[in-house]
């Protein structure tokens, strides 16, 4: 465990947060972030704190109004009760495993999100973008991270893959065990920076971790090599700490749960990402158009005369079915409106 010496700007603290806070508030509270989630506790670290509390709100309100690893908290210096939960820079969030209608909360206040794929089988084009559409729902800042550099025979290929979905998107290209090719992450493992990581498994994602921290804590196995596969070998689920100093002194939360996350309540993450399809599907003459066999499709057209790209076309296709499919179990019922017909 981390000494509590941390400063709250080691730990996290920016004007987004302290603008939330009173001047009479702080007479009598302290900003706290949550570093852990266990049942019905929390451990917290402060100026000068670092201790467990219970998670229990003075007014309990909706189903995000938990904390969540990486959330701010406001605490009360005397009866160390929470007194609120300061309002979020974002949520990753998802239907609870076994009952989806719950929420579960899996972080809270991430600053970037590696996206991690390997120059291997497990590269997939439509996977990077799904995460791209997750970041954009999320408002966080994505850095695709492409391991096993050293692996590849061309992985320029790789690269030109990933630039062509978004020409600005930032890419990297690393060796997840040697030490200096990581480094290309360093800024954005910088103190007091908080990261997630996402990917499927056997990328190098603990790898690459261990690597930032300058340890091996985190468990990795090795890849089976048939299929390029790893394991599930990862088991932590809290907030750590990335190597100090030049090399970082940000903040990583890895848990299980970030790393499978699915899309679900991402509709306007899909309509930033595929700003182009949507823009099609506006001048298609019928408002329900499926883009199938109807008259006057604009997308159908635009597949036709090779301004969109039908594999992009599909994968905008499987994506807003896997949304629409886990916001229906996020959601007891949404109103949406059910106007159709020809357009004016
Ligand atoms: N050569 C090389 N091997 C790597 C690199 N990154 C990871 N590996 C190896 O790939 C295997 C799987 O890496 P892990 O870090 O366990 O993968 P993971 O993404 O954490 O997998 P899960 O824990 O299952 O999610 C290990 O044998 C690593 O040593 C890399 O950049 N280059
Ligand atoms: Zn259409």
């Amino acid at each position: 465990m981390e000494a509590s010496n941390l400063t709250l700007a080691e730990l996290g603290w920016r004007p987004f947060f302290s603008n939330q806070v009173s001047a009479e508030e702080s007479r009598w509270c302290c900003p706290v972030r949550v570093m852990a989630v266990h049942r019905g506790m929390v451990a917290i670290q402060g100026e000068g704190i670092d201790t467990s509390i219970s998670s229990v709100l003075a007014t309990p309100g909706g189903p995000e109004d938990r904390p969540a690893v990486g959330d701010w908290l406001l605490v009360d210096r005397e009866s160390q009760d929470v007194v609120r939960i300061l309002d979020r820079k974002n949520l990753f969030k998802r239907p609870q495993p076994g009952d989806d209608r719950r929420v579960q909360l899996i972080a809270a206040n991430v600053d970037t999100l590696f996206i991690v794929t390997s120059c291997n089988q497990d590269f997939s084009v439509a996977r990077i973008e799904r995460y791209l559409v997750l970041a954009r729902e999320v408002r966080v800042h994505p850095v695709v991270v492409l391991t096993k550099v050293d692996l590849a025979e061309a992985p320029e290929r790789f690269l030109g893959a990933v630039r062509g979905l978004q020409p600005e998107l930032e890419v990297e290209m690393i060796n997840g065990r040697d030490p200096s090719s990581v480094a290309r992450l360093a800024a954005r493992c910088a103190i007091g920076e908080t990261v997630a990581l996402l990917g499927s498994s056997g990328v190098g994602k603990s790898t690459m971790i261990n690597t930032l921290r300058g340890s091996d804590s985190i468990a990795t196995q090795a890849v089976r090599e048939a299929d390029g596969k790893g394991r599930h070998t990862t088991t932590v689920r809290e907030m750590h700490r990335l190597g100090r100093g030049a090399n970082g002194g940000g903040w990583l939360v890895d848990t299980p749960g970030m790393r499978e996350l699915q899309l679900s309540e991402a509709s306007s993450g899909l309509a930033e990402v595929f700003d182009d399809i949507v823009a099609l599907t506006l001048r298609c003459r019928f408002t329900n158009c499926t883009h199938g066999a109807e008259p006057e499709c604009a997308v159908q057209a635009a597949m036709l005369d090779g301004s969109l790209d039908a594999a992009r076309y599909e994968r905008w296709c499987r994506l807003t079915a896997e949304e629409t499919v886990n916001t229906g179990k996020m959601t007891t019922r949404h109103n949406r409106p059910g106007k159709s017909g020809r357009r004016n």
